[in-house]
């Protein structure tokens, strides 16, 4: 006897599936995780119906920068929190970054990450292993052992490996096992404390500023080691102006190189961050130090209207392929100090969509197309995986995102552990409405 088929029908949503070019009111049959057919009407019966109508249907989300904190830092996050969040912020994809404790850095750990987010079973998890052992930028890490394990990337994100020499040795395997090279750009020396945008904001406040340089010079010179390697390098976090002329340039070269946008980089700039006068905590009698909202301080910092706009128009003209969260969660305690003393990094999952669509497609400078590509199609093709297209035989990891609900962001509504946000209580439109991974819904927006 012929098994059971489950089915899934998507009925009147506006198919974006950049694979193909598609972009039209369709019906997608769903079937045992796959994508069956697309059609203009389909009839069949199945075992549930979703109404799409309104709302785009577009290949998953796919995040290439994430920090699952899992294993060494659970307070943070979990893989399973992390992986919750995910599919809540329409991401059916992640690429964890190796910066746990212990770090990422041989296939045993790649190994724990992948089973554990297997029996979470909501977003897919793809660990990304470090460049040198325990990210000491002292000797390679188990780069073979680990793309056997699985690995798409190594990253030592988090820091820049400072030794070209090193890092070109990296490259070269990378390029001999075909994966990608992500990059975190940050010449460490240059930063001298520095904890937010070197300009008048910080001079205000009296903080040690991050110039421009401390970015750009790192990507340079990695350009330039992708170019002697061959290796596919990927520039994470991009936040400077000089950083798209920079890839442009590259790309015109013909040197394998994409890069990464994020969206704080692409909406706020360090004009944004909310000044907090020092107070007393009465009770211990003792100063707080606080200066500014810790929930802007995040690496690389946000920057200024000048870079923000080089960033949008990049991302407008493909210059810039991907957009990523650098979902960086921390505890409140680990914020709740000052701008020199809190760690850097903020939460993304569960803002990504609704901001790129608010920003850059209301915005105008992405379609609806576009934005399909920089959130899954270019994240798969970088990584090499076959995700990011919803055309019928793909794995049906699919995002319904309604385009006209308008909504307050809710830290308290976060699946994520880290409510380290800079955009509570920022009025967005764009929702994700539902999320299916391997053709099984594992979000829904119950307001709906
Ligand atoms: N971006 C951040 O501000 N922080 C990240 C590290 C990183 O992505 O560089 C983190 O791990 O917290
Ligand atoms: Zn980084």
């Amino acid at each position: 006897m012929e098994e059971k088929k489950m089915t899934i029908l998507i009925k009147n949503g506006r198919v974006i599936n950049p694979a193909t070019g598609t972009d039209e009111t369709l019906d997608v049959l769903v079937e045992n995780g796959v994508v069956a057919r697309t059609e203009k009407s389909i009839k069949e019966k199945c075992d549930r119906v979703i109404d799409a109508k309104g709302c785009f249907v577009m290949p998953g989300f796919i995040d290439m920068h994430v920090h699952l904190r899992d294993p060494g830092f659970e307070q943070k996050e979990t893989i399973e929190t992390g992986a919750r969040a995910a599919v809540h912020g329409g991401f059916t994809t992640i690429l964890a970054m190796p910066n746990t404790k212990p770090v990422v850095d041989n296939p045993d750990v790649v190994n724990y990450v992948h089973n554990k987010a297997k029996t979470v079973g909501a977003a897919n998890v793809l660990q990304v292993g470090a460049v040198t052992k325990g990210q000491q930028g002292k000797e390679l890490s188990d780069i073979e052992g680990m793309v056997k394990a699985g690995i798409p990337a190594i990253s030592e994100d988090g820091k820049s490996v400072m030794n070209a020499q090193l890092y070109r040795e990296a490259m070269e395997l990378a390029a001999k096992y075909n994966i990608a090279v992500l990059a975190h750009c940050e010449d460490i020396n240059l930063v001298n404390g520095g904890v937010m945008n070197a300009d008048v904001n910080a001079r205000e406040l009296g903080l040690g500023g991050i110039t421009n340089s401390v970015e750009d010079i790192i990507i340079a010179r990695d350009i330039m080691l992708s170019r002697d390697t061959g290796a596919r390098l990927h520039l994470c976090h991009c936040s400077t102006k000089d950083s798209v002329s920079m890839v442009k340039h590259a790309k015109m070269e013909g040197i394998h190189v994409t890069a990464e946008v994020c969206p704080h980089h692409f909406t706020l700039t360090s004009d944004d961050i909310r000044k907090i006068e020092p107070t007393v905590d009465t009770e211990k009698k003792v100063a707080i130090e606080a200066d500014a909202d810790t929930n802007y301080k995040m690496n690389p910092p946000l920057r200024t209207k000048e870079d923000v706009q080089a960033l949008k128009e990049g991302l407008r003209d493909d210059v810039m392929d991907v957009i990523a969260t650098d979902h960086a969660p921390h505890t409140f305690e680990d914020k709740n100090t000052s701008m020199k003393s809190a760690p850097f990094g903020i939460v993304g999952l569960e803002t990504a969509a609704c901001l790129t669509y608010t920003e850059l497609v209301l915005g105008g400078y992405l379609t609806p197309m576009q934005m399909a590509e920089k959130m899954s199609y270019n994240p798969a093709k970088i990584i090499g995986i076959d995700k990011g297209d919803i055309e019928p035989g793909k794995v049906a990891d699919i995002v319904i995102f309604d385009p006209d609900e308008t909504y307050v962001i809710d830290k308290n509504t976060f699946f994520s552990k880290g409510r380290n946000t800079p955009f509570d209580g920022r009025k967005v439109t764009g929702k994700v409405r539902m999320t299916l991974v391997n053709g099984q819904v594992v979000y829904e927006d119950k307001e709906k």
